[in-house]
């Protein structure tokens, strides 16, 4: 035994001297692995491919929700020595649980939703006997990410439809009632047309007039619908079932009312209430509810409503105050470090980044005492609070996201699918490298596939709202349609009206500038004069928008050139972006 544990301690001694002679030419290899991919020193604006965090994110989550379905009412007597037959003590059921929906700023992602796809309300618990209530469904409060939409696009309301039915069947019950009456009166004349012998033929024992054979055959039942939302007493016979008469169904008002369909809520601002998606069942009657003269002791009790279930989904419009827009490996990311604290990937390949980053730029220095002022003056609309953030501008947010390539509004590359973060945004920064070839080519490019993307967007907002609109006239109720509870804006309504409006121009009417990056390049002086003489040109009306949108914006079209991996004319794009933000 010493032996061996001798032996082992020899191992352990090779094995750390090995470390130790090997340590240096580890060293550098780790060195080299993470060194940068040129030839500058390795700083926070050129850092190593493998130095960044990569927070995981999801922009798109597609839910089935289901509330919770109420708890059945109980039948039940009380059971006592010297009480043979107790009053009914059944207690009710509980109400299934609600879902709801609130936005919150500590989020920033839908990727947990997204994974979790199924969310379930509680279910009201069973009423029991002596009296006890059943407990209430757990509520559940999906929390999403500030810039969530959300959209229904199924429901399935098992409590609607059964309404529905009662509605029919009772309307149906009226129908045949009246028809019977009608039968009556008519068979009741002939009868007095006709003599007394033919008479008593017509009329049966009873003196009531008598069926003929077909009509009667043509009386099928209809099952009552309402028999359904009955529980009988346990250990009862079908056919006993079938003969007990039941009162009248009491009417229920649900707590919480279930929003009307489709739902569609654009949560730009945090929700300081949970809205409801939807509401729980409501909880079944114990037997102690039926008692009446008829039903002393009542063997039954209502069971509780099944509860609505949808499918929605949830799309995430990041809300940057700046979305830089470039083509892969332009040096959007570089930028984004440079000025905010990010520590997003950057490398000298395309496709770098493959998911939006957003970074904060503090104006301040976390002083409270704005370093950019804003000028603007309070507007009469927008509310408080919103007015109070303009007034003392501290920080604006910039996202970066994935290289745009040729094509991306037919979904080439990765653009495409993150442009929509783009659309939110106040002002658009158009990052273009000044040593990867003719910089005005580079902008036309960028400006045509946002365009194009735009008025996709455009086209498809329409669809949408053609279809709902369809659907309204169908319900032909004019009270039911999307509704916005937050009373944030409603893009279908503010943004894209109809022919007034050009495709495209929530996008091109946009404010925008150009950082041309990568100035610390040789030989790209004559680039920069020239992207400078053609925004100058657009900004003069001799050049039309790049995008060929109609009215598009062209007020200051400002081209700012920078070295973003060195962090020089930085602070020149947040002078001008706290500018255009307070335009
Ligand atoms: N010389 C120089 N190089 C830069 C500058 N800015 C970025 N780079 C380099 O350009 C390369 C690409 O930078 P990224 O910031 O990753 O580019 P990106 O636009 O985010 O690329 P994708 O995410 O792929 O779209 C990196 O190797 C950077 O070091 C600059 O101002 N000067
Ligand atoms: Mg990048």
């Amino acid at each position: 035994m010493p032996l061996l544990r001798s032996v082992a301690i020899r191992q352990r001694t090779t094995r750390s001297t090995l470390a130790v002679l090997s340590s240096p030419s580890w060293q550098s290899r780790s060195s080299s692995s993470s060194s940068t991919l040129n030839h500058l020193p390795e700083s926070r604006l050129n850092p190593s491919p493998d130095d960044y965090a990569s927070p995981n994110f999801a922009d798109k989550a597609d839910l089935t929700i289901y509330a919770g379905r109420g708890g059945n009412g109980c039948v039940s007597f009380l059971r006592e020595a010297f009480l043979p037959d107790g009053p009914p003590n059944g207690g009710d059921g509980g109400a299934g649980g609600n879902i709801y929906i609130q936005a919150a700023h500590g989020e920033t992602s839908l990727h947990k939703l997204a994974r979790r796809r199924f969310i379930r309300a509680g279910r009201g618990k069973h009423g029991q006997g002596s009296a006890k209530g059943g407990a209430r469904g757990e509520d559940v409060i999906i929390t999403v990410p500030v810039g969530t939409i959300v959209r229904e696009l199924e429901r399935e309301d098992p409590a609607a439809d059964e309404a529905m039915n009662i509605k029919a069947y009772m309307a149906l019950q009226k129908q045949r009632r009246k028809e019977e009456l009608l039968l009556e009166e008519e068979k009741r004349k002939r009868a007095e047309d006709l003599g007394e012998l033919e008479n008593e033929e017509i009329l049966d024992r009873k003196g009531r007039p008598k069926l003929a054979p077909e009509e009667e055959e043509e009386d099928v039942e209809v099952d009552d619908p309402t028999r359904q939302k009955w529980l009988l007493y346990p250990g009862m016979s079908k056919s006993e079932m079938k003969s007990t008469s039941f009162p009248r169904l009491p009417r229920r008002h649900p707590f919480l009312q279930q929003p009307p369909a489709p739902i569609y809520l654009d949560l730009s601002r945090p929700t300081p209430r949970p809205i409801l998606l939807a509401a729980g069942g409501i909880g079944g009657l114990g037997n102690p509810h039926f008692t009446s003269r008829e039903h002393p002791k009542p063997i039954f009790a209502t069971k509780g409503e099944e509860a609505v279930s949808m499918k929605v989904t949830l799309e995430l419009k990041l809300l940057a105050d700046v979305g830089l827009v470039g083509l892969p490996n332009a040096g959007k990311s570089t930028l984004l470090r440079a000025l905010t604290n990010s520590r997003t990937r950057v490398g000298s390949w395309a496709f770098t980044t493959l998911q939006p980053n957003i970074g904060t730029v503090v104006l301040d220095k976390y002083s409270g005492q704005p370093t950019a002022r804003s000028h603007k003056k309070p507007s009469v609309e927008s509310d408080e609070a919103s007015d109070a953030a303009l007034e003392h501008r501290t920080r604006f947010t910039v996202a970066d996201i994935p290289g745009l390539i040729e094509g991306a509004h037919l979904d080439r590359g990765l653009g495409i699918a993150f442009l929509r973060h783009v659309e939110r945004a106040g002002v658009l920064a158009f990052v273009i490298d000044l040593a990867a070839g003719d910089a005005v080519t580079a902008l036309n490019a960028l400006w045509r596939e946002v365009g194009l993307y735009a008025q996709m967007r455009d086209e498809e907002e329409r669809d949408r709202e053609a279809e709902s609109r369809v659907d309204w006239d169908f319900a032909s109720d004019p009270s039911r349609g999307p509704i916005n509870l937050m009373n944030a804006e409603y893009s279908g309504s503010s943004v894209f009206e109809g022919a007034s409006t050009p495709p495209g121009l929530h996008i091109a009417g946009k404010p925008w500038f150009v950082v041309a990056t990568k100035a610390d390049l040789p030989s790209t002086q004559a680039n920069f004069s020239e992207l400078k003489a053609y925004l100058d040109k657009i900004t003069d009306g001799h050049a039309a928008h790049p995008s060929g949108v109609e009215g598009a914006w062209t007020k200051k079209c400002a081209a700012i050139p920078v070295s973003a991996i060195h962090g020089q004319g930085v602070d020149r794009i947040v002078h001008w972006t706290v500018g255009l933000l307070d335009e």
